[in-house]
């Protein structure tokens, strides 16, 4: 691998990212930990509510339906996009992916924090729908070796699969401007990333300027456009995910 290619990877220095708000998904390429660092918070925010993303794909091994993902048919999901469930979906690697209205609904009703893991296509397409009332995080690996190394140990993928997946990765990180914080998950210290989403999520919650939803079409519960107030902003406060 040449200096030029592991170097598409390498994070951009503090004053070159731009920072615009809040916090609300986590995102990061295929293999960077998004998985590993939502378990881990999950242990140790037991108050945040992680949206369980549904997918066509298969279950991994160690994955569990419903905790980790809601595994459905290809059919199963388009039935659901069909019935306006999901607040935002994608192709991934020939898989879908989506956010399922009804928890996002249910949750921020009874006061929850949310986190959302979400590709840079969902989070795009998030960003437009919630604008600077969530959080946007992206997650990265120091360098492109590394998370060649994770998706080679983790052998979930075919080589040719892992080839579309660095691919991708490479065009994903030129979207990190787009997020609000990046996290960088090193080899082995997952324990740091963690803690440095648990900061953000801190220091965003103690901000004395809350970010206030803008006016959109109210995606959630399909009513009319309204403005949230400050204390439902605090409810959809969201980390990850990513
Ligand atoms: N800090 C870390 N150090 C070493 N290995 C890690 C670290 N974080 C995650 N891993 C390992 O890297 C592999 C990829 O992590 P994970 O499955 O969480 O990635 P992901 O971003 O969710 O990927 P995908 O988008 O493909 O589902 C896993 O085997 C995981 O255990």
């Amino acid at each position: 691998m040449s200096d030029t290619q592991k170097s598409k990877l390498t994070i951009p220095p503090p004053d070159k990212v731009s920072r615009p708000e809040m916090l609300r998904a986590l995102d990061g390429p295929s293999g960077v930990g998004k998985d590993a660092v939502i378990k881990k918070l999950r242990q140790v925010r037991e108050s945040l509510h992680f949206v369980v993303t549904a997918t066509s794909r298969p279950m991994r091994e160690g994955e569990v339906d419903g905790k980790d993902y809601y595994f459905v048919s290809k059919e199963e999901f388009l039935s659901m996009v069909e019935r306006n469930e999901l607040l935002e979906y994608a192709l991934v690697y020939g898989d879908y992916k989506g956010i399922p209205k009804k928890q996002i609904r249910e949750f921020m009703e009874k006061g929850h924090d949310i986190v959302l893991r979400v590709d840079v296509q969902g989070a795009e397409t998030l960003r437009k729908i919630l604008g600077n009332s969530a959080v946007f995080i992206f997650l990265v690996a120091e360098n492109e070796l590394e998370l060649v190394k994770r998706l080679i140990d983790r052998k979930t993928e075919t080589s040719e699969a892992l080839l579309v997946r660095i691919a991708t990765a490479r065009e994903e990180v030129k979207h990190v401007r787009d997020f609000d914080y990046v996290v960088v998950n090193g080899e082995g210290k997952l324990d740091s990333a963690v803690k440095l989403v648990e900061s953000i999520i801190d220091a965003e919650k103690a901000k004395v300027r809350q970010r206030r939803a803008i006016y959109s079409p109210c995606c959630i519960c399909n009513e009319y456009p309204r403005r949230y107030g400050t204390s439902e902003v605090k409810k959809m406060l969201v980390t990850k995910l990513l």
